[in-house]
């Protein structure tokens, strides 16, 4: 199956300042992937040489294994600039209209619809919309035609908790919907509900890519379990996977390394009223990635 993004050894200069170096990647058709890094990693200009606002120092990017320039390949595409320049005494509505029909033509209703579930007001004059409300009206343009592909640079930026959680349901949707969609975050926590991979960039090079699953399934979580009465502690010392076992009277509490199966199965010899288990702290995982002294260890496992 051919890759939707691909790009080979990609690389962009700003004259002696190192924009992006070397990447290689593949997103594949029905994929949402994350892509995280810190200011100034590089997510901004490797989204600008995917979609040809700017051109590379050297290597190759392909959108539908076609060139980025290509015409029928930019109409399926929905782009989410990281600045958008909003401006002027014209309606958002107007200008939501008039891109719909440089594009030849959107879903009816589907501007309407995409407002309402934002929740902004397209009666406003651009230049006076709040960095919120220009952010949601950049959203509406990228959904609006319903591209095979999306493209968000930083989509959650200046949204509150409630739209953050309406725009992940629209990407959930378009994933549901086998399209593919990259969107950059400076943190996981934006992006991990939505994401099959995640990629993380750090001075302009990609440190890793993980599956999301993968990376739940390894990551430590803590557990507490409750029991009808007291259990003996010899019923649950040295089970594999399991760490920092605390017993007190009917209480259990441990963490846990990757699958709780033992735990399961030595907990079910007796009787359990109760149990707890937090949600495994991915962003701690790769704040590792993000700091300097395990890069080279990530990197090369
Ligand atoms: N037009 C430019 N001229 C010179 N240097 C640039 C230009 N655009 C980006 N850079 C530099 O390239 C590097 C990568 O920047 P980029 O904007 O891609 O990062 P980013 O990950 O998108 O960060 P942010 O989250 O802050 O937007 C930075 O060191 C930045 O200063």
């Amino acid at each position: 199956m051919t890759a939707v993004v691909q790009t080979e050894g990609l690389t962009k200069f700003y004259g002696k300042r190192r924009g992006l170096e070397d990447l290689t990647l593949e997103i594949r058709p029905g994929e949402v992937f994350g892509y995280l890094g810190p200011n100034g990693a590089g997510k901004t200009t490797t989204i600008r040489l995917l979609l040809d606002v700017i051109r590379p120092t050297r290597g190759v990017a392909r959108l539908f294994g076609a060139d980025p320039r290509d015409a029928a390949v930019r109409g399926r595409v929905g782009y989410l600039p990281g600045e958008l320049a909003l401006e002027g005494r014209e309606k958002a509505s107007e200008y939501l209209a008039y891109l719909a029909g440089v594009r030849g033509g959107i879903g009816k209703g589907m501007i309407e619809t995409l407002a309402e579930r934002l929740e902004v007001d397209l009666s406003v004059r651009m230049g006076r919309l709040s960095k919120g409300n220009k952010q949601k009206v950049g959203l509406i343009q990228a959904f609006m035609h319903e591209p095979d592909l999306l493209i968000l640079d930083e989509p959650t930026s200046g949204l509150d908790p409630l739209v953050q959680q309406e725009f992940l349901a629209m990407v959930r949707e378009a994933r549901t919907a086998g399209r593919t969609v990259l969107m950059s975050s400076h943190v996981l926590a934006e992006v991990e509900h939505v994401s099959n991979r995640v990629g993380i960039v750090r001075r302009g090079r990609l440190v890793a890519v993980e599956d999301i699953a993968a990376l739940r399934e390894k990551a430590v979580r803590k557990v507490e379990l409750h029991f009808d009465a007291p259990v003996p502690e010899e019923a649950f010392r040295d089970l594999p996977g399991v760490r920092d076992l605390k017993i007190e009277g009917a209480a259990l509490s441990c963490t846990i390394d990757g699958r709780p199966d033992a735990l399961i199965k030595a907990a079910a010899r007796f009787t359990v009223v109760h149990l707890v288990s937090a949600e495994p702290d991915l962003e701690e995982i790769f704040l590792t990635y993000y700091s300097e002294d395990v890069h080279h260890a990530h990197v090369g496992a």
